[in-house]
């Protein structure tokens, strides 16, 4: 990608480029021209992220090494036995009784920002899915609740564990590449290791890789829809045989992405996604119980707002797919329908929180379809990527659609079957993942532990054909 010219957005600056983790002031909230996506690793970042706090958050650092060391079992698993419970109360008890420490040198880094949302939702979801069903409330102790809010606030992030948090800096090298002082080494889809996993199996780390993979091997995508661009911008015969030509590269490169989800099977037992990995994913809007989630002591910092929704990681937070879906003029069909129905909370109280010590995340029924919502929980940097790119002043689809050009509507088309054909793969694996083993959960007689199942499934459905449906029929116009 050296030939990109300097002014290009792939060849800007990312945050922290250039300075020492510590110490120097974050440019990257001024640089409004700053995407943070990388020509080389797209939404990754092109350095290993960092894997540690300085000593003075080393509290939270320790407190998840132990969660992780312990051993940790999720509340709702059945044959739970007291030895796990005894673990997970002591655990709990420790992290109510850490310091709460001060968030105000971290925001002097992106990369100590990130690792330390990382670390503390990695803890809450710990904090929250040990702790037993029989609780009427999921109650956040301080020590958590705090830096984690001061740090969510200041990345413009959720206060819960996103997909930047378990996938997009999530990784280390497997083996340390060759260094090379004019060209750092950059992650190779077979060279990667997650950081943190809350079940210690390879099946969860093959599930967070295959995300990895895809977005890597989707930083070609981006290219392609940069020369595109350029192309649209001349907008000559010459430029749309170009078109025509990146976009079937398009399809192609889709089409690898379709065979990286699939893979996913030889790495991650579907049982043990449905049984052990994905109950702790569940954020305050799907907890078990429907409980409500406290934030004890946010009442401390007036700063501090109330996150409307607290929804779990997913990789519906891709802002590759995001990418895909707008650059092909998708997103009109395939973001705007089938909210994912969230579970009503048990108790009628409504936002705002009650003007007492404690704060309470309190589920409610989405406003706005489920792919939007999850643009909020995107880093910052990349919603504004979305942003510019859905602010493109030469779409693509109208392009084609205001063109009588019968192979560049093919070529069009090509790219929307690939991506569809990436969404029925996506089927697939949520019916082998989720719907198949909710049902076996559900039993014979039924039951509906398998709603949640069968929700999923049909949502990913009505994507993958709305995408179908956005081809365009000879004659089509916008
Ligand atoms: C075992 C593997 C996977 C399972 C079980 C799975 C499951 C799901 C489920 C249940 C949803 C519905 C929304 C939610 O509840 O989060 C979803 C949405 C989504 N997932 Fe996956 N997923 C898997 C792998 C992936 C991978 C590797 C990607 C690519 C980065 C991906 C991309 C998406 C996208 C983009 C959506 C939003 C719907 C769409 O745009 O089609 N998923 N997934």
């Amino acid at each position: 990608m050296n030939f990109l010219p300097p002014d290009h957005f792939l060849s800007l600056p990312r945050p922290d480029h250039g300075f020492p983790v510590v110490g120097m002031p974050d440019t990257s909230t001024v640089a409004a021209h700053d995407f943070d996506v990388d020509p080389r690793t797209g939404f990754m970042p092109p350095q290993p992220p960092l894997t540690r706090l300085p000593a003075e958050w080393e509290p939270w650092e320790a407190a998840l090494d132990e969660a992780l060391a312990s051993d940790l079992q999720v509340a709702s698993k059945e044959g739970l036995t007291d030895a796990d419970v005894v673990r997970a109360e002591r655990w709990r008890a420790c992290v109510g009784e850490l310091p709460v420490l001060s968030t105000d040198g971290l925001s002097t880094s992106e990369f100590l920002l990130r690792r330390a949302h990382h670390v503390l939702a990695w803890i809450m979801h710990f904090y929250a899915h040990t702790t037993p069903l029989s609780a009427p409330e999921v109650r956040i102790p301080p020590p958590v609740t705090l830096p984690l809010l001061q740090v969510s606030a200041q990345l413009q992030l959720p206060p819960v564990l996103t997909y930047s948090d378990d996938v997009l800096y999530n990784w280390a090298f497997r083996t340390p590449p060759q260094s090379d002082a004019f060209r750092p080494p950059v992650p190779a889809l077979d060279n990667l290791r997650c950081l943190t996993l809350f079940t210690g199996t390879r099946d969860e780390e093959e599930f967070y890789l295959a995300s990895a993979r895809i977005e890597l091997r989707g930083v070609h995508a981006l290219g392609l829809m940069r020369a595109m661009m350029d192309e649209a911008f001349v907008g000559d015969a010459t430029a749309l045989r170009r078109i025509t030509a990146l976009l079937h590269d398009l399809a192609r490169v889709i089409g690898d992405l379709k065979t990286i989800l699939g893979a996913v099977r030889e790495g991650c037992d579907p049982q043990v996604f449905y049984d052990e990995i994905r109950p702790w994913f569940k954020g305050a809007d799907s907890d078990p119980q429907k409980r409500r989630w406290i934030f004890e002591g946010m009442e401390r910092d007036p700063s501090l707002k109330y996150p409307p929704e607290l929804s779990g990681p997913s990789a519906g937070q891709s802002s590759l797919i995001h990418a895909l879906d707008v650059f092909l003029g998708v997103d009109r069909y395939s973001h705007t329908n089938f909210p994912l129905t969230r579970p009503k909370p048990k108790t009628a109280t409504p936002h705002p929180p009650a003007p007492t010590a404690s704060f309470s995340s309190v589920p409610s029924p989405p406003a706005v379809p489920f792919l939007v919502r999850m643009q909020s929980y995107m880093p910052r940097h990349h919603r504004a990527f979305l942003r510019h790119l859905s602010s493109n002043p030469r779409p693509l689809r109208a392009l084609v659609e205001n063109s009588d050009n019968v192979t560049l509507r093919e070529a069009y088309n090509a790219a929307l079957t690939a991506l569809k054909e990436f969404r029925d793969m996506h089927v697939r694996i949520v019916a082998l993942y989720i719907l198949g083993p909710s049902r076996k959960a559900a039993g014979p007689a039924g039951s509906t532990v398998g709603t949640g199942g069968t929700d999923a499934f049909k949502f990913v459905q009505g994507v993958r054909d709305q995408t179908a449906g956005a081809r365009l029929r000879e004659g089509d116009e916008s």
